[in-house]
Order: C-alpha cells, then structure tokens, then sequence
C-alpha cells in the first residue's frame, strides 16, 4: 500500500523575486522557478514515485509546478485536477503591495501578524483559518480517499493553502503553525497510515 501524499509549493514567481504580496493575483514563475520544479520533479523521479493523480490550483504558478514535475516523472498526462480550493490565502487589499513598503508603513509586528497568525486576516482578505476552511474539507472529500485506497498523490500548491493543509494533517495547533515555512518547489513526501494519520514524513530540501 502506497498511501503516499506529495505536497510541493510552486516554484519562484515574478511576484515572489519583486516581493510582492501576491496572493490570488495569477503571476508567471521565474526563469529560477521553472528549475525549482524540474528539480523538484528529479527529487521524485529519484524516489521512483509514480503518481495515480494530481491536484493543483487554478493559478498557473502552480499549474505548472505540477506540470514540469509531472513531465520529469515520465507521466506528462497525468490525470490532474484543478480547483479553486486549492488557491493560495487571498491576500486582499495587499495583493500587489511590497512586503517591505507594507512594513515601512503598518510596522514590522502587524505584517507579522497578518502574513503568519492563524486567525488574523489581513484587510479584505483570507486568514489562515479561512483559508484552511476551504483547503481541508477539499483534501477530505476530493484528496484523501485516493490515498487511503493505497495510491500517490501530487498536490502543487501555494505556500498558505499547503501550510493549513499541514497544520490538519500534522495536528498542529494555532502557535505551531505559524513557525513553519515552506519554501518554494521543494517536495514533501507524506506517508499515511490506514487511520489517514501521518506514518512518516520527508522533506526533499
Ligand atoms: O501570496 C504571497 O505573497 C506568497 O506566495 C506567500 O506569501 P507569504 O510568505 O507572505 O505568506
């Protein structure tokens, strides 16, 4: 039994090297994204994983993310999955604002807050808990069941959306959270046991 989940944030985006904050705003990957996920694809292929499905966004950063990885595994047609639930935390008014021109302006300690707290929204936007209350019933009801019959998933995702995917599947509490950092096109390997509980976990660093 396989029972293996694949959680990889899309590679470096243009909005990620201008630091911007980007949110739903669907940005290009950089020339150094696309080499992030083809490596990340490699990590993979090394493991000698195959995929029975995939999931992604609706954002084309981690479209293809899932897709250079796809390609490096041998299985560039893949059935593969987007859905909105699966978008990176709306940032709201922020989107398209300098994360070092917000600090000059709200302070160090409010950014803080709004990038990395559990339960604090950034204006117009999504905290990570709204956030995890569309990712986690979709991981659920659309994710969970293909791992638990025994396959291997991908999922390519956003930094937030997969940091509230995390903190349900690890049981991590509101404090845990938000020391945790993913950083970008690098891959998560996930084995579950038959409870759906976590048996092991990698980080392809
Ligand atoms: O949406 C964004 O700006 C980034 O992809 C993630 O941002 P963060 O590091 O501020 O959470």
């Amino acid at each position: 039994m396989s029972r293996t989940l694949v959680l990889v944030r899309h590679g470096q985006s243009e909005w990620n090297l201008k630091n911007l904050f980007t949110g739903w705003r669907d940005v290009e990957l950089t020339e150094q994204g696309h080499a992030e996920a083809k490596a990340a694809g490699q990590k993979l292929k090394a493991l000698g994983l195959k995929f029975d499905i995939a999931f992604t966004s609706v954002l084309k950063r981690a479209q293809v993310t899932c897709q250079h990885i796809l390609d490096a595994v041998g299985q560039s047609d893949l059935e593969t999955i987007r859905n909105v639930a699966l978008n990176e935390r709306d940032y709201g008014d922020l989107s398209g604002l300098n994360k070092d021109d917000a600090r000059a302006k709200w302070g160090e300690e409010q950014v803080h807050i709004w990038r990395r707290s559990y339960d604090v929204p950034p204006p117009g936007g999504e905290s990570l808990k709204d956030t995890g209350a569309r990712v986690w019933p979709y991981y659920l009801h659309d994710m969970q069941p293909h791992v638990l019959r025994g396959e291997t998933v991908l999922v390519a995702a956003h930094g937030n959306s997969l940091r509230a995917m995390i903190m349900a599947l690890e049981g991590m509490t509101g404090e845990e959270i938000v020391k945790l950092e993913l950083n970008t096109g690098i891959p998560i390997v996930y084995r579950l046991n038959a409870d759906s509980t976590v048996a092991s976990k990698e980080v392809l660093s």
